[in-house]
């Protein structure tokens, strides 16, 4: 590839684009980051010379497996599973698997590309990965469930390994999957080790890692808003989805004096004024635990209404907080937000803005939080389960909270030292941050690395 690749932005990119044929995720993600990577390396030869930012683009490698598994009625049934593993510059790949039907290579690689900089970002020795498969999870017995995790990691195991890979949970995989997944890699390889986090207390699970990302997303928020002397208190929000992420957040920004006024499905969401306490959140929990839809909510809670085939963002709050999946806040709803004096967007899903939106919320300026930064948090408390693994030792509860307390703040602070307007009184650039200092901890290591 021409030297020049790495001088003019637009070259670049339609090299991406070349190399990656339908993988809109994929070119959208790398984009976001070249675009403001660009401006940093100019005259910085090291970068150029060595085409740091083409080889962080180029997954490491990606092992696509079939897996086959049977159903209850006795039919065999074919999925197919990935791992890509993008970047190992500064540990070993980390990073979760998603099991859902809308899977497929562009998203993995994107996941996996956004991982590299978020696994930097928290100071942390990680490397970035994702995987999953197309499988759909839902309407499947438990007894399914489980013959498919063991079939996806039949294959699995021989890629992994604590100082090679540790994959963990992210959409359709929970704790659940996670315990299935763990346990045919110990059955496989007979060896007892942190290949994968997110497991449970009782076999070497770290204390509130499934707390972890929404939570961090949310003491990330806090961050943003002392730096405007501003808090939590008070303030309105509103929260898609209502999974592991959504209703963490959820929790921790209700029990910081807010009011959550939404969460939402793939089906719609549900807008309750009164607000969403930790009380009606557990129910929400045990309900989509359950398999239940969200539109049962005002059954349950006679202050709210359902939305059927509507997404939240027109709901006027002070804050939004996306953190269902990719590309599920689009440019209207971005105008919708800023119509309504939204004064931020704090991301828990990843890439959850579309470019166009992205773009006009980075604009707007007001506080902007990328997922790669805000909802880092999940991956930081991963990172701590590995580090209890390899010392055969649980901290407590208590001593972790702290942990990814600072942890959150360590990483804000990394974004505003990196956001060149913040040194100029402007709104804090926190993509631009976000993106230039996950680069420089990457680069840093592949430049010391040589040619490899
Ligand atoms: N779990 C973790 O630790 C981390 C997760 N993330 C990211 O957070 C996001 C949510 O993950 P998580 O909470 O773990 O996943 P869950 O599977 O627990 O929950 C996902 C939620 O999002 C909803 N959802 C999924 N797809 C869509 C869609 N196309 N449109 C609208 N809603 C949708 C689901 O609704 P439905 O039931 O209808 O599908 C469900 O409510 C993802 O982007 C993930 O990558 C990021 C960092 C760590
Ligand atoms: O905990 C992990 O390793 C994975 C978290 C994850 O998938 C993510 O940060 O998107």
């Amino acid at each position: 590839m021409a030297h020049s690749d790495c001088t003019d932005l637009s070259a670049f990119m339609e090299g991406v684009r070349t190399r990656n044929p339908h993988q809109d995720e994929f070119v959208q993600a790398v984009c976001e980051v070249a675009s403001d990577v660009f401006d940093y390396i100019q005259g910085k030869d090291e970068y150029t010379d060595h085409q740091v930012l083409l080889r962080m683009s180029e997954p490491d490698r990606i092992i696509s497996f079939r897996v086959s598994w049977e159903d209850d009625n006795g039919d065999i049934q074919i999925e197919r599973g990935w791992r890509v593993q993008n970047n190992n510059a500064i540990g070993p790949y980390k990073g979760g698997l998603r099991f859902h039907p809308s899977v497929n290579e562009s998203v993995l690689k994107f996941l996996a590309f956004e991982q590299t900089f978020k696994n930097a970002l928290t100071g942390l020795p990680m490397g970035g990965g994702k995987g999953g498969s197309n499988f759909n999870p839902k309407g499947r017995s438990d007894r399914e469930i489980m013959r498919f995790c063991q079939s996806f990691m039949t294959e699995l195991y021989r890629h992994i390994g604590p100082n090679v890979d540790v994959p963990a949970g992210d959409i359709g995989v929970g704790s659940r999957e996670i315990g299935y997944l763990f346990g045919q890699y110990k059955r496989i390889t007979n060896e007892f080790e942190g290949v994968v986090t997110g497991k449970g207390l009782a076999y070497g699970g770290s204390m509130i890692r499934p707390e972890a990302t929404g939570w961090g997303a949310v003491y990330f928020l806090r961050e943003m808003l002392r730096e405007r002397d501003d808090d939590i208190d008070g303030k309105t929000a509103v929260i898609s989805g209502a999974g592991n992420v959504a209703t963490h957040a959820a929790e921790k920004f209700a029990e910081l004096g807010g009011k959550v006024l939404t969460l939402s499905d793939s089906d719609g969401f549900v807008h309750d004024p009164d607000g969403i306490d930790a009380e009606k959140i557990a129910w929400v929990r045990q309900h989509t635990e359950n398999g239940g839809r969200m539109r049962a909510y005002p059954d349950e809670f006679s202050s709210a209404s359902y939305h059927d085939g509507e997404a939240p963002w027109n709901v006027d709050c002070d804050i939004a907080m996306p953190c269902a999946t990719q590309n599920e806040l689009d440019d209207d709803a971005a105008k919708a937000l800023l119509d309504n004096d939204v004064i931020a967007v704090c991301e828990g899903a990843n890439m959850p803005a579309t470019q166009d939106a992205a773009k006009r919320l980075r604009e707007s300026g007001i506080m902007y939080a990328p997922g790669k930064a805000a909802n880092a948090g999940g991956v930081a408390v991963s990172g701590l389960e590995m580090s209890q693994n390899a010392e055969r030792r649980s901290w407590e509860r208590e001593e972790l909270q702290d942990m990814l307390c600072s942890i959150m703040t360590d990483i804000h602070a990394r974004c505003v030292e990196n956001a060149p307007d913040a040194k100029d009184g402007g709104a804090i650039d926190y993509v631009k941050g976000a993106n230039v200092a996950g680069f420089r901890k990457v680069a840093e290591a592949m430049l010391a690395f040589g040619v490899v």
